[in-house]
C-alpha cells in the first residue's frame, strides 16, 4: 500500500511538472500568449525550446528566434543546446529591438537566455502576446547562488504556461535544479559551460565545495542507496 501511494504521489509530481499544452484542445482560443521553459544549466531548456520551434515551423507559422547577443557561448547567431542541436537566430542588444523585429507579421517569437535580458523585457513580451504572437522564452530561474534571475520571475508569473525542466544532478543522480559554479568569479553574468558549471541537486549544492563531482561508476553506486 505504501509503495502504491508512493508511486502514485510520483505520478501526480510529473503530471504537475508538465503544464505545457500538449493537444490542441488544451491550447487557448485566443491567439496570443505567454509560455515560459526555465529550469538550470543543463536541465534542456534550449532543447525543448528548440523542439517547439521546430513544431511551429512544420506547421508552416512564421516564427523568429531572439539571444541575447552577450551570449557567444557557442555561436555568435545561433542557439545552440549543449548536445549540439542549433537553430537561426538573430541576437539582439535590447528587448525593444524584438517588438520592432518581430512584432505585425510573425505568428510565434522564441527568445533564449532570457535572465541577461533587463525587465523591459516583460513588457515586450506582454505586447506581442497582446497582440497575438504565441510568445516561447527560455532562461535560468536561478543564478549560481539560487538567486531569481533578471526578469525571469516576473516572466514566469505572468505567463500562461509554465514547464520547469530538471538536470542530473553531476555529484549524485538526482534531479538537479541548481546551477553551481566552480569557476572563481563572483559576477553575476560569466558565460560558461562544464568548465565553469555543474548542476546540482539541493543538498549537493548546499554542500559546496566539500562534494566532489564522482566519477560515472560512483555515479552509478549513488544511485543504489
Ligand atoms: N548534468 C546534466 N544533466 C542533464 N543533461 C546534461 C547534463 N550535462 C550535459 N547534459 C546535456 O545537456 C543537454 C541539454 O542541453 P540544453 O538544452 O542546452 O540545456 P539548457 O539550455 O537547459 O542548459 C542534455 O540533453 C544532455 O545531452
Ligand atoms: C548560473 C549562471 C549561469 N550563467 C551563464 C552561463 C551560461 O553561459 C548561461 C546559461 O546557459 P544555459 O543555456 O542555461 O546552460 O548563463 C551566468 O552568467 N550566471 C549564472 O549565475
Ligand atoms: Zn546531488
Amino acid at each position: 500500500m505504501e509503495a502504491f501511494l508512493m508511486g502514485f504521489s510520483h505520478f501526480l509530481f510529473v503530471c504537475l511538472l508538465f503544464t505545457e499544452p500538449r493537444r490542441h484542445s488544451d491550447f487557448p482560443r485566443h491567439r496570443g500568449w505567454l509560455e515560459v521553459i526555465c529550469g538550470s544549466m543543463f536541465s534542456g531548456k534550449t532543447e525543448e525550446l528548440i523542439r517547439r520551434l521546430t513544431r511551429a515551423r512544420i506547421a508552416r507559422q512564421r516564427v523568429e528566434i531572439f539571444k541575447p547577443a552577450l551570449d557567444t557561448r557557442y555561436h555568435a547567431q545561433d542557439v545552440v543546446s549543449h548536445n549540439q542541436n542549433s537553430i537561426r537566430s538573430t541576437p539582439v542588444q535590447s528587448p525593444s529591438e524584438i517588438l520592432l523585429l518581430a512584432g505585425g507579421a510573425t505568428d510565434v517569437v522564441g527568445i533564449d537566455e532570457a535572465q541577461f535580458f533587463d525587465e523591459s523585457l516583460v513588457e515586450i513580451c506582454k505586447q506581442l502576446a497582446d497582440q497575438g504572437t504565441r510568445v516561447i522564452v527560455a532562461g535560468l530561474d536561478m543564478d549560481y547562488l539560487g538567486r531569481p534571475f533578471g526578469p525571469m520571475p516576473a516572466l514566469l508569473a505572468t505567463a500562461e504556461f509554465v514547464t520547469k525542466v530538471h538536470a542530473v544532478c553531476v555529484c549524485c543522480g538526482e534531479l538537479a535544479a541548481y546551477s553551481y559554479r566552480i569557476a572563481a568569479s563572483e559576477k553575476q553574468i560569466l558565460l560558461g559551460e562544464t568548465d565553469s558549471y555543474e548542476a546540482r541537486c539541493r543538498p549537493c549544492f548546499l554542500a559546496g565545495e566539500s562534494v566532489k563531482t564522482p566519477g560515472h561508476e560512483q555515479l552509478a553506486e549513488n544511485k543504489k542507496h
